[in-house]
């Protein structure tokens, strides 16, 4: 396969991505970025300010491993946080940034991270096998300055290799996976669980 093919197939999946994230309305108002890591290293990623709901081939670019444009085109203004989990978890390929409500919703009422537990869903994760088990999905705080961002996600995995997602306080969501599929599997699986505690939140409320 040339180089070329793989770019536009990696651009078709995050198109069809964006399709459907923003069916789900986690997309609002151009916000989120995508990207997928091709088979030579480079990032096919979307382009910044694109509405990620009506993606054109065009919308999608290529950058290096270190996040410099190949073809002049501006990236994501969140790249630096796509080129840290690359050079972090060798395995993966793809990186979604939603906006989702529910990940919105959590960061203003739970502390610094949310616990997952005895949910069937949870077997949507690479990796487990019942539903017995424990994912911690961190709150990290919002920051204007992606280096330190990317600084305090990576200081976070650092200690947390397992972590599977993330979430930016009033901001959104990151999930990454082995591909696009995978990641949009962690996607809506994390946005489900986040509604469930949300809403036992609520009911104990009452
Ligand atoms: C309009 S949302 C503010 C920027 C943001 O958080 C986002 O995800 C979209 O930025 P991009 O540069 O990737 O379009
Ligand atoms: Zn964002």
């Amino acid at each position: 396969m040339t180089a070329t093919s793989t770019f536009y197939q990696a651009a078709q999946q995050l198109i069809a991505a964006g399709c459907f994230i923003d069916g789900k309305g986690w997309v609002p108002a151009t916000s989120g970025n995508f990207s997928a890591r091709l088979a030579d290293g480079s990032i096919a990623i979307t382009v910044s300010g694109k509405h990620k709901g009506y993606l054109q081939v065009d919308d999608i670019m290529l950058i290096d491993s270190e996040a410099n444009s190949l073809d002049g085109k501006k990236p994501s203004a969140e790249t630096g946080l796509h080129t840290a989990l690359y050079r972090r978890f060798p395995d993966i390929h793809a990186v979604l940034h939603p906006h989702p409500l529910n990940a919105v919703l959590v960061s203003r009422l739970f502390g610094d991270e949310i616990v997952l537990e005895n949910y069937e869903l949870l077997k949507a994760f690479r990796g487990i096998t019942t539903h017995a088990c424990r994912v911690v999905i961190p709150i990290f705080a919002n920051d204007q300055d992606i280096s330190r961002l990317a600084a305090q996600a990576d200081a976070y995995l650092d200690a947390h290799p397992d972590c599977q997602a993330y979430i930016i306080a009033g901001h959104g969501l990151y999930v990454w996976g082995v591909d696009v599929n995978e990641a949009l599997r962690y996607l809506e699986a994390v946005d489900f669980l986040l509604a469930c505690e949300l809403a036992l939140r609520l009911h104990r409320a009452v």
